[in-house]
């Protein structure tokens, strides 16, 4: 299929036929959890095997929160990805740190509810290589993402980083064409609303978005 102008990440893949679903599809990248608490959370050595049938040029991302140095070697020492996505409270020392220390690129979430949250994309735009715009999780939320909760998207009128960034939270088939349109967003990440129960994609949901995607972007 033709690769469309709006690249978009799968996450939360945890079983052999959705990566296959979303390689099919034509994700850019798949991304892998490693938090325990998740429904999506995958061993090292499950996530290896998932990870070396991912065909070259589809990125795969390891996602980690508050990882230490220990817990993400014992994920990068198993596991062959091209990113690390960081999606708790890392400052932005930490993500330096990280970045020196594993030599991959990383890709920082940032939780957006209202205009207060903003500032703090423009001090991850400063250390990380890409961003991951996403929502805030609710005050008790067991997770801090992959809740299928969107934000306002109007807060991301007319905002420009210096680094790439990708649209997420809450996204869907019904959804995403009306996000990329409001928030200019080139590359959208996607768990929950490709999934027919926690930490189970649905190929027909999987290809539903990339649909809507590519016509969006044509
Ligand atoms: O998916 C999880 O279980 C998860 C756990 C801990 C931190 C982040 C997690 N997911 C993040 C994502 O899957 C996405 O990057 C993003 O938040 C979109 O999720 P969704 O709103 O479910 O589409």
């Amino acid at each position: 299929m033709a690769p469309s102008a709006v690249r978009v990440k799968i996450c939360g893949l945890t079983r052999p036929a959705d990566v296959e679903a979303a390689v099919a599809a034509g994700a850019a990248y798949v991304g892998f959890v490693f938090f325990p608490p998740s429904p999506r959370s995958v061993f090292p050595e499950a996530a290896r095997a998932l990870a070396v049938e991912v065909p070259a040029g589809v990125a795969k991302v390891a996602l980690t929160v508050d990882a230490d140095d220990a817990e993400l070697g014992a994920v990068l020492d198993r596991v062959p990805v091209d990113m690390l996505q960081l999606h708790g409270g890392e400052s932005p020392a930490r993500v330096t740190e990280i970045r020196a220390r594993f030599g991959l690129p990383v890709m920082k979430a940032v939780g957006l509810r209202e205009a207060a949250d903003l500032p703090a994309l423009d001090a991850y735009a400063a250390v990380a290589d890409q961003l991951l715009v996403d929502a805030k999780p609710p005050a008790g939320a067991e997770l801090p993402g992959g809740n299928g909760l969107a934000f306002d998207w109007r807060l991301l009128a007319g905002r420009r980083w210096t680094r790439p960034w990708m649209l997420a939270g809450g996204l869907s088939a019904e959804n995403v064409a009306e996000a990329v349109r409001l928030t200019g967003a080139r590359q959208v990440d996607v768990s929950s609303g490709v999934e027919r129960a926690p930490g189970e994609k649905d190929p027909v949901r999987i290809r539903a978005f990339l649909d809507a995607v590519a016509e969006v972007a044509a």
